[in-house]
């Protein structure tokens, strides 16, 4: 951290009530030190066992939400399918459940991503990850990798991530793990991690980040909100507990965003196997572009949808 941020820090803690504009700009200048910032017991008890419990439906099959997609762990993904939450490890696009989507329209999260990328507010991409314990092959681990690998849009400023614990999240169930500042760097190429046990579709990792870099674990309790910059190289470890470590989340860009053509770039490889996945999804042919695929997906929660 810078000397500033330091000093700002050191003089909130030593605050009785510090003022609320000393916090923001603090909290702001960590986030643009750091690429993320977490804020403690921002989403409320009463909201999360809401999400649990639709969760819980979905997971028994006793609603139908268009457009979900319901992931398995690689290490289960060709065993009988039984439904039950054991069997799921993330929901994803649940745009289209009205409970679930409440998390992205929160006014408490809003606050913070209107201040990071501006008051018209899309949600891109929603996700819940269920963590399973793993089964012994470390594929519960999600390799290092930047969000904006997965985006064609930009400016990358204008999109932001945030991750919600729905219980506790700690070393042994997988937390987060991020690279501070490395949000400063630029988009990295992503590709599968080499690992003996498996690795799940999708889940592409940076190529050779330095292992040197500082890591940071970021334990948090149930309700605390990180928000956290599309290029931070973040990842998870391993869950190594018997419980499913779960979190929502959602990722926000800013409704004037623009498209980009990721052809020539390293992004090609995950447009290839996007492209693939949603011609069979939405049952349509090659001429399905990947920037379809998001503007389908995305969803207008505040202010106005300009350009994307
Ligand atoms: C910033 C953000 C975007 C970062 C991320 O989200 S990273 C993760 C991105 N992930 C995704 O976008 C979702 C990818 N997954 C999916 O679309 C689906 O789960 C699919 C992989 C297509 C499988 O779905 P579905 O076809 O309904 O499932 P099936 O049970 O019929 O399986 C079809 C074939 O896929 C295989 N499969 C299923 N789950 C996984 C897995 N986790 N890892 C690797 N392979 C998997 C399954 O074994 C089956 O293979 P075959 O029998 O065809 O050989
Ligand atoms: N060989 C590897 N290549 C790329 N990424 C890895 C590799 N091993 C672990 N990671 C990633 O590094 C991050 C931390 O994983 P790891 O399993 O080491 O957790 P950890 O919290 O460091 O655990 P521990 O407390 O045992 O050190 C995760 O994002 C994980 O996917
Ligand atoms: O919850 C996790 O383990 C991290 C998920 C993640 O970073 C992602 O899906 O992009
Ligand atoms: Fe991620
Ligand atoms: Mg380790």
């Amino acid at each position: 951290m810078s000397r500033a941020a330091e000093r700002l820090r050191l003089l909130i803690t030593h605050l009785d009530r510090p003022p609320a504009a000393i916090v923001s700009f603090y909290s702001r200048l960590f986030y643009e030190e750091n690429g993320f910032l977490l804020i403690k017991n921002l989403v409320s008890e009463e909201d999360i066992d809401r999400f649990r419990r639709e969760f819980e439906r979905i997971c028994r099959q006793e609603i139908k939400v268009p457009g979900l997609v319901v992931m398995r762990d690689v290490a289960i993904a060709k065993s009988e399918f039984v439904p039950d939450q054991k069997a799921v490890s993330k929901l994803q696009d649940f745009q289209e459940d009205p409970e679930l989507f409440r998390y992205c329209s929160l006014p408490e999260i809003l606050k913070y991503v209107e201040c990071f990328i501006g008051p018209n507010i899309m949600a891109m991409h929603t996700m819940l990850i269920n963590k399973p314990p793993d089964a012994g092959k470390k594929t519960s681990r999600h390799p290092m990798h930047q969000d904006l690998h997965y985006f064609p849009f930009r400016p990358a400023d204008r999109i932001v991530c945030a991750w919600t614990a729905m219980e506790k999240v700690s070393r042994q169930n997988g937390c987060l793990v991020v690279l501070p500042g490395s949000h400063k760097g630029t988009l990295q190429e992503h590709d599968y991690p080499e690992w003996e046990g498996g690795v799940n579709k999708m889940y592409h990792g940076v190529r050779g980040y330095d292992p040197q870099h500082p890591r940071v674990h970021l334990e948090m309790e149930k309700g605390d909100t990180v928000f956290f910059h599309p290029l931070l190289i973040h990842g998870s470890g391993m869950n190594q507990t018997q419980g499913f470590r779960k979190a929502i989340s959602c990722h926000y860009a800013s409704g004037d965003c623009y498209y980009i053509d990721v052809k020539g770039t390293t992004q090609e490889n995950i447009e290839k196997e996007v492209k693939e996945i949603a011609a069979r999804k939405y049952a349509v042919g090659d001429e399905i572009t990947l920037k379809d695929t998001w503007a389908v997906r995305g969803r207008l929660v505040q202010g106005a949808r300009i350009s994307m």
